[in-house]
């Protein structure tokens, strides 16, 4: 199947950024289809913020083609801003104002802004809307922040690593807040390290290390075509435990019950997890 170009909200082709000597992108494509949530994984240093940068129209780009929602950022015009929300990271709002004014605040900035109290409801903030923003928690800070992102009501929202820092409970209620968003038809790209936080959100991912993306496609998709062979344990009579990394786990399997004549210790036949998959393909396979 072939995508319309209209049915991307995305479209980039051969993009290239260069800092000095470093390459931070080094050839990126990707297509994000309208109405998705797509996940950027790759470890530090990989080229996922100057990329979401260069698509916020934020920083300027060597070589390539870039759309985003049929505008090329880099001359987007205030119309075009204003279908765009971009989570900053260190948001600098004024710390004095409450929660409740800085939101009303922000929403005159667009033409059709969303209803300020129904933005704060959705993000979760309702107990807060009178609280000052210093004394607004970390989590509840970000959260703020993706008020502030989705107030201009956007077709597309750019989130660049939205959960670093956050203890398990709040990055699970943030996946709520993402996936509420997503059900609304709003198109989602975020950046993430974080292989689960891909896993859960994302309906398409791209991989990226060092400035290209190294594999994409669904979560699923990815373990299925680069988690080749299965890996076969079991136990031998003595008690010494044993591994077999194989293409063929069934023969294997088919080769130690006839060995073992019926039942076979401490068998496990194990697939490789996405996880595998992601830190063979950015080269970080040695840190397991
Ligand atoms: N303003 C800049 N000036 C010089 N080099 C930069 C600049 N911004 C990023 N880089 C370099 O470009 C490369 C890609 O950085 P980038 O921040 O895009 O990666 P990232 O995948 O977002 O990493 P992280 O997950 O650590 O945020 C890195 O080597 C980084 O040091």
């Amino acid at each position: 199947m072939t995508t319309q170009a209209n049915d991307l909200a995305v479209d980039v082709r051969g993009l290239r950024k260069q800092y000095g000597d470093v390459t931070a992108v080094d050839g990126i494509d990707l297509e994000i289809r309208t109405g998705e949530v797509f996940g950027l994984l790759g470890p530090n240093g990989a080229g996922k913020s100057t990329t979401v940068e260069i698509l916020q129209g934020n920083r300027g780009r060597d070589a390539g083609e870039v759309l985003v929602l049929g505008s090329d950022p880099a001359t987007g015009t205030r119309a075009w801003r204003s279908r765009v929300g971009i989570v900053w990271q260190d948001e600098s709002a004024p710390a004095e104002l409450t929660v409740g004014e800085t939101v009303r605040h922000f929403a005159r900035y667009y033409p059709r802004p969303r209803d300020p109290e129904e933005v704060i409801g959705l993000v979760g903030l309702e107990a807060k809307v009178d609280s000052r923003i210093k004394a607004l928690s970390g989590g509840q800070r970000r959260r703020l922040d993706v008020a502030l992102g989705v107030i201009g009501d956007p077709e597309l929202l750019l989130l660049d690593e939205p959960t670093t820092g956050f203890d398990p409970a709040a990055r699970r209620q943030f996946w709520d807040l993402i996936r509420k968003l997503a059900g609304e038809g709003t198109t989602i790209l975020l950046t993430t390290h974080y292989l689960e936080e891909a896993e859960n959100l994302a309906d398409r991912l791209a991989i990226v290390a060092k400035g290209r993306v190294v594999a994409e496609g669904e979560p699923a998709a990815l373990r299925e075509r680069h988690g080749t062979g299965a890996t076969v344990e079991w136990t031998e009579p003595d008690g010494t435990p044993r591994a077999e990394h194989t293409d063929t786990p069934t023969k294997v399997v088919a080769e130690l019950m006839h060995r073992f004549d019926g039942e076979i210790p401490g068998l496990l036949v194990t697939r490789p997890t996405l996880e595998d998959v992601y830190l063979r393909l950015t080269g970080q396979e040695d840190v397991r």
